[in-house]
């Protein structure tokens, strides 16, 4: 049986993620509207509106809506009755996945443009990503002088990013990855915070959009020496049903929503960099080679943090969701974190136990961090594997070295999104 680590090591200050966590007195409030409710309380706002339930009514951006969870909830989510075009509010969607992305896409279009990503981010593709990304945490790992601190999360960015550009084509010298990385990060960390790191996260989605609409051109336009079947050649050369190709901008767009998310596994990194020197059982096993532990360690990692917290889709005609009314238009909002934390399919959901995935799969519709239904006609992440597979290495060359958590803040704000310990993650390799 796994040893449990219930309390934080001593002389830490602040919340270690993993345990507690920082979630202000900021309640919603009767009759507010939910994306206020979202915005303010976070990843708390869903569970907090459907207490259990597989759907509750509520009003979002206005619009007559419902929030649903739970394995029931999420079949009903995924469900061709909704639509995705027009359900991510336009400055969200804009600035994280880029104009007219995948993501807002409904039907036949989507399903073309979906199996773009199937056909690239193949086993084969895991596993040449596996050994490239295993090489850049190599790299960092040298650079870690014992008892020097490290900021876990930025060397994950920069390792991520290392990793995704040449694998995708696109040539990057080591100051073009460190520009890259920050952009990939500023868009990541902002896209969904009004004030100065939106402002930041949409100048940082500018500049991306005209650098990757420029690596289409030069790959059209044989300016670039491009590997066949690479990501930049994949989406430089696609082609419209009609035979036209697409504008270079929509065509980075997608290119980089290839590498984009990937940078996005530097979140759960970060979280899974606390949870190895506080669980030295299963830090223990990784080390020793035990890769069902690591593949366990890796999947409670994308459960128990908190990155995505709903998902939302919106009603093609009137139509009954799960007993709630919702008017054409109106809302369907998956509560995806607390779907991952429900005491009913997750007992005691916010303790970390990479035991829960020693046994049979999990049912469907329990574990949606990268969203659920089918893969091919739905919009389920096609990274899922890639997730794994950066994750699992990360966690894998970590557990090989005796770290230590100097003091430092790693309070996990709830409210905020996406959220991670505040101080990054210091790291340091015990002399
Ligand atoms: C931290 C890691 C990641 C998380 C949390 C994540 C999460 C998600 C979620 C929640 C969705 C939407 C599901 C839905 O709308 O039903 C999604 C879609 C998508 N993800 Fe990921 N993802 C991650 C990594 C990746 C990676 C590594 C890739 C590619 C290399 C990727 C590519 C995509 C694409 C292209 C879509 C759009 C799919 C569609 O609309 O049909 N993701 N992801």
């Amino acid at each position: 049986m796994p040893r449990a680590y219930p309390r934080p090591p001593p002389g830490m200050r602040g919340a270690p993620a993993g345990y507690l966590v920082a979630i202000d007195g900021r309640r919603t409030t009767v009759g507010q509207d939910g994306a206020i409710g979202l915005w303010r309380q976070g990843y708390g706002w869903a569970s907090g509106v459907r207490a259990g339930r597989p759907a509750t009514p509520v009003r979002f951006l206005g619009r007559r809506s419902v929030v649903v969870g739970g394995p029931v909830g999420v079949r009903r989510f995924y469900d061709p009755r909704l639509r995705r075009a027009g359900a991510i509010p336009m400055p969200v969607g804009r600035v994280l996945f880029g104009q007219g992305s995948v993501h807002g896409l409904d039907d036949e279009q989507h399903h073309r443009h979906k199996a773009r990503y199937l056909d690239l981010l193949t086993p084969a593709a895991a596993d040449e990503l596996r050994s490239r990304t295993r090489h850049q945490w190599e790299q960092a790992a040298r650079t870690w002088e014992p008892g020097r601190p490290f900021v876990l999360f930025d060397e994950a960015v920069r390792v991520l990013t290392a990793t995704m550009l040449p694998w995708a084509g696109i040539p990057a010298g080591p100051d073009e990855v460190s520009r890259r990385a920050r952009q990939l990060a500023a868009v990541l960390d902002g896209f969904a915070r009004p004030g100065p790191s939106y402002a930041l996260a949409a100048t940082a989605r500018r500049r991306l959009d005209h650098w990757a609409a420029g690596l289409i051109r030069a790959a059209r336009e044989g300016g670039l020496r491009v590997p066949p079947g690479s990501p930049l050649d994949v989406m430089a050369q696609a082609r419209e049903p009609d035979g036209r190709l697409p504008s270079p901008r929509a065509a980075g767009v997608a290119l980089l929503n290839v590498v984009r998310p990937a940078v996005a596994v530097a979140w759960f990194v970060a979280f899974a960099g606390v949870a190895l020197v506080h669980q030295p059982y299963w830090r223990e096993r990784i080390a020793a080679g035990d890769d069902a532990a690591l593949r366990a360690f890796a999947h409670e990692v994308r459960r128990r943090y908190p990155f995505v917290p709903v998902l939302a889709a919106r009603a093609r005609t009137g139509q009954d969701v799960l007993g709630v009314d919702v008017p054409a238009g109106g809302y369907v909002v998956l509560d995806v974190h607390g779907t991952d934390h429900d005491p009913a399919h997750w007992p005691d959901p916010d303790r970390f136990d990479p035991g829960r995935f020693l046994g049979p799969p999990p049912e469907p519709g329990t574990l949606v961090p990268q969203g659920g239904g089918a893969l091919r006609t739905g919009h389920r992440c096609p990274g899922e594997d890639v997730t794994l597979v950066l994750l699992e290495e990360a966690v894998r060359r970590l557990a090989l070295l005796p770290l230590e958590l100097p003091e430092q803040d790693l309070t996990v704000d709830l409210a905020r999104v996406p959220t991670r310990p505040r101080s990054g993650v210091l790291l340091s390799v015990a002399p």
